[in-house]
């Protein structure tokens, strides 16, 4: 059965008979701001490349199964890939750390009364998870205050920890004091070629190299739950020190709707580790990377948004060395408003990459 917490569902409990994507609807449908999911939403790409309107991310990956008060397993709730019970897993190897966030908030979600929300969450990544097998998730009720509620929550694996991870959540509270940076301006997401059209561009340039065309087609293979587009992509060819810093549109793949901002913060967690510790590599081309992972990740919640809804994730990597590299995130919305931030370190084990050309 899927989680909930005090009588609320965060997730739906997909009853029997039907896929948890019809009984995510219908609780969709019940509040009112919703329309039944029956057109494609955004853009065309949103439908042609999901096998249903619902986000995976909703209706399988962050839909935990409760084994007991305050533990969570994922072992049922994603469909079956290639590994058998993670959606997605970063050809790394390890598994994919916006996943083991996104599945830990969730855990902790459960645990807090209806009218509080995640403001802040601080995770250090302390053992590759394994993605021949479930990952257990316990939750530790640290302490609720009048205004703030604390949790703690393991992610484990095989006995052992793979992820500790401390969550806040605050019931909504006005305040004359206010203020934000100014989003970026940047070309808007209708402007822009998505991750995959970028990919099929270059590999329509006949002189890309062989090698090149195999990591380009085992990249659009890939079932990752997030659309990105890519803001001033650098050539895929050209090898050049970059600035450390970088822009993309990005938003959960497939429809998840207003209504739910707990369930919108586990999905910005899982998204918010995508395409995000490269940003400390832009300018050192010359290297090839043997091993790196994410050390930690902190995210801070600052206002309303919509996860399935195109965000500028505004990435910098202030400085890299001791084999860690830090970098600090910004997801705006639309309309300007800064919803998210992001900060993490990585560890990353480098050799003298070869010269050679991908042309
Ligand atoms: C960060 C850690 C590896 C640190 O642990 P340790 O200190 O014990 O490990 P270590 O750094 O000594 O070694 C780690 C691996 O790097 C290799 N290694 C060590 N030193 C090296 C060097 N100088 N050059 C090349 N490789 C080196 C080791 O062989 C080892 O692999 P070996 O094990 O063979 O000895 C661990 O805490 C960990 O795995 N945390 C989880 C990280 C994680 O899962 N992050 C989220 C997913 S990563 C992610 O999301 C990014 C992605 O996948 O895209």
């Amino acid at each position: 059965m899927a989680a909930s917490s005090g009588g609320k569902k965060l997730l739906p409990e997909p009853s029997k008979g039907t896929s948890a994507a019809s009984a995510h609807s219908s609780i969709l449908r019940k509040s009112s701001s919703e329309k039944p999911v029956t057109e494609a939403t955004g853009s065309g790409s949103k439908s042609s490349r999901n096998e249903d309107l619902h986000s995976v991310l909703v209706t399988s990956v962050l839909n935990l199964e409760r084994l007991d008060l305050d533990l969570y397993s994922n072992e049922h709730s994603n469909r079956c890939t290639f590994t058998g019970t993670h959606h997605w897993v970063p050809r790394s190897r390890m598994l994919f750390g916006g996943q083991i966030v996104g599945q830990a908030l969730v855990a902790a979600a459960m645990s807090v009364s209806e009218n509080i929300y995640a403001h802040s969450l601080h995770c250090y990544f302390v053992r590759a998870g394994d993605p021949k097998v479930p990952v257990l998730y316990q939750v530790d009720r640290i302490r609720d205050g009048k205004s703030f509620s604390v949790r703690s929550v393991k992610a484990i694996q095989h006995g052992n920890p793979i992820l500790i991870c401390q969550s806040s959540f605050q019931r909504k509270m006005e305040s004359p004091i206010h203020h934000q940076f100014t989003m970026p301006v940047v070309p808007s997401p209708n402007e822009l070629l998505t991750q995959e059209e970028l990919i099929q561009k270059y590999l329509r340039d006949p002189a890309l190299t062989e090698k090149y065309k195999v990591g380009l087609t085992k990249l659009l293979a890939e079932e990752v739950p997030i659309e990105i587009k890519p803001i001033n992509p650098p050539e895929y060819y050209r090898r050049v020190a970059l600035e450390s810093k970088q822009h993309f549109w990005v938003r959960a793949r497939g429809y998840i709707g207003e209504g739910n901002m707990k369930l919108h913060c586990c999905v910005a967690a899982y998204i918010s580790d995508y395409s995000f510790l490269r940003t400390a590599l832009l300018p050192h081309f010359q290297y090839k990377v043997k091993f790196m992972a994410s050390l930690d990740h902190s995210m801070w919640f600052h206002a309303p948004f919509r996860s399935d809804e195109w965000m500028l994730y505004e990435c910098e990597s202030p400085w890299a060395g001791s084999c860690r590299g830090l970098v600090q995130g910004r997801l705006w919305k639309q309309d300007g408003v800064l919803a998210v931030s992001c900060a993490q370190e990585g560890v990353f084990y480098v050799k003298p990459s070869a010269a050679e050309s991908k042309l």
